[in-house]
């Protein structure tokens, strides 16, 4: 068999003892052996991985190891069977299934009965065991016990029928099934060749050597003494009795666990701004289209066709200017050939009678104009048949009126320069019809010009990309509504995040609807999965937008939220920036309310922190590619040109630097009026909290991670948020 028909094993040994000191493991070094012994020759050396009992750590390995696609041929590809071993169990820190089971796509209960029914065999404390198994992309997982010998029987009850399960999988494209051994793997795993029936031989894959005293429990220690604190999660709790301090602390961000229990360091790798952006246009959805009717509410739409002109602008021949429509001789066309005496001269120039009237308006067209007549006309109507040119009215004078004084009967042009065709507009001239009005890609700005010509060229419906569907929601005990009367007590403070952020939202124009979400509070913990189940479900929502909750507090809930009770993805959780550190994105399934079943694309949520200025920032750099994205704005331009305009500019004071994050300063950009050049000036105090930094501020100066100042006068990049001020 060549290397590269071998299916790909790991090993990911979840014990808090082993990830302390490796040596302590026993379960990788039996696995290892079992997969070479018995596993007839198709595995290859598992690839081993130790964490501590901790959701996001095992989580974000198996992640690792199951969610990658091959980017090349060369590229071994995802992982084809993962087996965990400890955390099975009923002790405290026992939460390996808890963290397998939301990463599952398709349950293997087949497999699970097997272990079990394999380990009751052998003593009764196989109840005592939670395994789960199943697939997760193309890979196949299964949680074993964490004892060596429990873990290497549960592996042996299933080991034979793995290279199957694993192939299939692993689906057509598999490396494995591309090799050409798939049908050997099948025999040998004692499966029919329509791969359905085990073989009378297989049932010894049960296991092989029952005759010893099994143990269950893990071959680490938990501690059980574990001082886990309240688990309320009410105001001002008192803090219970001191205990000693264990020395192995479980890290997690499991909101049922105390604040003892909990990660005492953020277990989200931490991001560029740059490798974020990239995350979230790659997860952000492509738009669909619709037919909308023409109307000022299409504003911030982007057409998704190119639109040409289904009517020409002018459709008649129509006046420039209001005066008199004329017919001036051609003298080319009427030169010496034609002879014709009564030809009219070059000249316009005399005193003609009116012969009518015609005004802008729809009912109908003016009779012909004959030689030698003039007809009054208004700017925009029809020109009589035959006239020539409209002279305007202060180049006449009334020659005559008629018998009652109202009309005039008779008028004198006072000009000569006049030339066939002036002040008037041919047909089409201003829009041909078929020509191109906007081409596909092109906003309908709030300028007016977009809306104003495809309302002139007879557009009706227009074929726009969709806009997405966005809700605004803060979290938080302390946040109390803009409405409240009274003095604030205790910790209360006012919801600043969603008013702010509800208007940058509908300032942008890029969403269909801007759904006000309330507040969400932290107790009961309930209440944020509720209502985020609800944004999406009953608002239809394709973004949520969260402000608070996503640092390293007991009550900062969001990530945990998105995790463990909405079976989400968190993408990132945190951004090397300031402000912004702990921001979030995620994505979430939205489950069919009657079935249960995921229904569709996933939402995205953007979980922005809670300091107000922190949310605004995070807002302008990060939701509005996204917006950008889903709205249509990106698909010819591509991803470069998404987010902020960046422009260079002067600076009018020094601005501090940060060492540790690139620092987004928020700036008054205003034109200098000396030698035109832009100049930004600080809005003063930046601390995230406050959100008066915002206030007035139309750029965020984009500042180097770097030590030490940026003197007046150097040059800067900023990224505009709103227009440049004047002088
Ligand atoms: N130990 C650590 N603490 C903090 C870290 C850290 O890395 N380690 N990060 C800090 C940074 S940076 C930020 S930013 C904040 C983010 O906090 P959260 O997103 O968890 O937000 P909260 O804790 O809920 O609130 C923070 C702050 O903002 C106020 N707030 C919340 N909602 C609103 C609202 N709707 N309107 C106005 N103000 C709001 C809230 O009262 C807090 O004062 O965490 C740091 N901590
Ligand atoms: O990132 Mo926080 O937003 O620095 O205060
Ligand atoms: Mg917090």
């Amino acid at each position: 068999m060549s290397t590269s028909s071998f299916l790909r094993p790991a090993i990911l040994i979840v014990s808090d003892t082993a990830a302390a000191d490796p040596s302590t493991d026993k379960a990788a070094p039996t696995l290892k052996e079992t997969f070479s012994q018995e596993g007839g020759g198709k595995w290859a050396e598992p690839i081993v991985e130790i964490v501590r009992d901790d959701i996001l750590e095992i989580q974000r390995v198996v992640r690792s190891w199951t969610d990658h696609e091959p980017s090349s041929a060369s590229d071994s590809g995802p992982i084809n069977l993962v087996v965990t071993t400890g955390g099975t169990g009923f002790a405290r820190r026992d939460y390996t299934p808890e963290a397998i089971a939301p990463l599952i796509h398709r349950h293997a209960p087949g497999i699970v009965h097997g272990m079990l029914a394999a380990s009751f065999q052998v003593t009764p404390f196989a109840m005592m065991s939670r395994p789960v198994a199943g697939v997760r992309n193309k890979s196949v997982i299964i949680t074993l016990p964490g004892s060596p010998k429990g873990a290497k029987e549960n592996l042996q009850a299933v080991l034979k029928l793995l290279p199957h399960a694993c192939l299939q999988a692993a689906g057509e494209d598999s490396r494995a099934a591309h090799s050409g051994g798939t049908k050997k793997l099948e025999k040998d795993a004692g499966l029919a060749a329509s791969g359905s029936k085990p073989t009378p031989d297989s049932s010894t894959a049960t296991g092989p050597d029952h005759g010893h005293n099994h143990d269950h429990s893990h071959h680490h220690d938990h501690d059980h003494d574990h001082a886990h604190g309240s688990h309320g999660h009410g105001h001002g709790h008192k803090i219970p009795k001191a205990h000693t301090v264990p020395s192995e602390r479980p890290q997690s961000n499991d909101p049922r666990l105390g604040a003892t229990a909990r990660a005492r360091s953020s277990p989200y790798p931490m991001l560029t701004v740059q490798e974020a952006v990239s995350k979230i246009l790659e997860k952000s959805p492509s738009p669909t289209t619709e037919l909308r009717d023409l109307s000022p509410d299409l504003t911030g739409y982007v057409v998704s066709e190119d639109i040409r002109a289904a009517e020409a602008v002018p459709a008649y021949r129509a006046s420039i200017v209001d005066g008199y429509a004329v017919i001036i001789a051609d003298t080319k066309a009427d030169d010496t050939t034609t002879n014709s005496p009564s030809s009219p001269t070059s000249s316009i120039k005399g005193t003609f009678p009116v012969a009518s009237v015609s005004h802008a308006q729809a009912a109908s067209l003016p009779p012909p104009l004959q030689p030698g007549q003039i007809a009054r006309i208004t700017t925009g109507a029809p020109l009589p048949a035959n006239a020539n040119a409209v002279v305007m009215v202060e180049d006449t004078t009334i020659a005559s009126t008629t018998a009652d004084g109202s009309e005039e009967a008779a008028v004198a042009i006072l000009t000569d320069e006049l030339a066939v065709g002036e002040n008037i507009r041919e047909p089409g001239s201003d829009i041909a019809l078929g020509s191109m009005v906007l081409k596909r890609g092109t906003m309908i700005s709030p300028l007016g010009g977009e809306i104003g010509v495809l309302a002139a060229s007879g557009t009706q419906k227009v074929p726009v990309y969709r806009k997405p569907r966005v809700g605004v929601m803060s979290t938080g005990d302390e946040v109390c509504d803009i409405s409240h009367t009274g003095p604030l007590t205790g910790g209360m403070i006012r919801d600043s995040n969603r008013p702010s952020l509800l208007t940058l939202l509908r300032g942008w124009r890029l969403c269909e609807e801007v759904v006000d979400l309330g507040v969400a509070r932290d107790t009961p913990a309930t209440e944020l999965e509720e209502k985020l189940r609800s944004a999406f479900r009953e608002h239809e929502l394709d973004v949520v937008l969260t402000t608070g909750g996503v640092s390293m507090g007991e009550l900062d809930l969001l990530k945990p939220t998105v995790e463990r009770a909405l079976g989400g993805t968190v993408h990132f959780g945190r951004v090397s920036m300031k402000p912004g550190k702990p921001t979030t994105f995620a994505s979430v399934p939205v489950k069919d309310t009657h079935t249960g079943l995921r229904a569709g694309q996933e939402k995205l949520l953007f979980g922005l922190p809670g300091n107000p200025a922190s949310a605004l920032v995070t807002a302008n750099l990060f939701v509005l590619p996204c917006l950008q994205k889903m709205a249509g704005l990106l698909v010819d331009s591509g991803a470069d040109h998404c987010g902020l305009q960046r422009v260079k500019v002067r600076l009018a004071g020094r601005v501090r630097c940060d060492k540790a994050r690139v620092e987004y300063h928020r700036v008054v950009v205003h034109v200098d009026p000396h030698d035109g050049r832009l100049v930004a000036t600080s809005t003063g105090f930046q601390r995230s909290s406050r959100v008066g930094s915002l206030a007035t501020a139309n750029a965020l100066l984009e500042l180097p991670q770097q030590e030490g100042w940026i003197e007046a006068g150097g040059e800067c990049e900023a990224l505009m948020m709103g227009m440049v001020l004047g002088y």
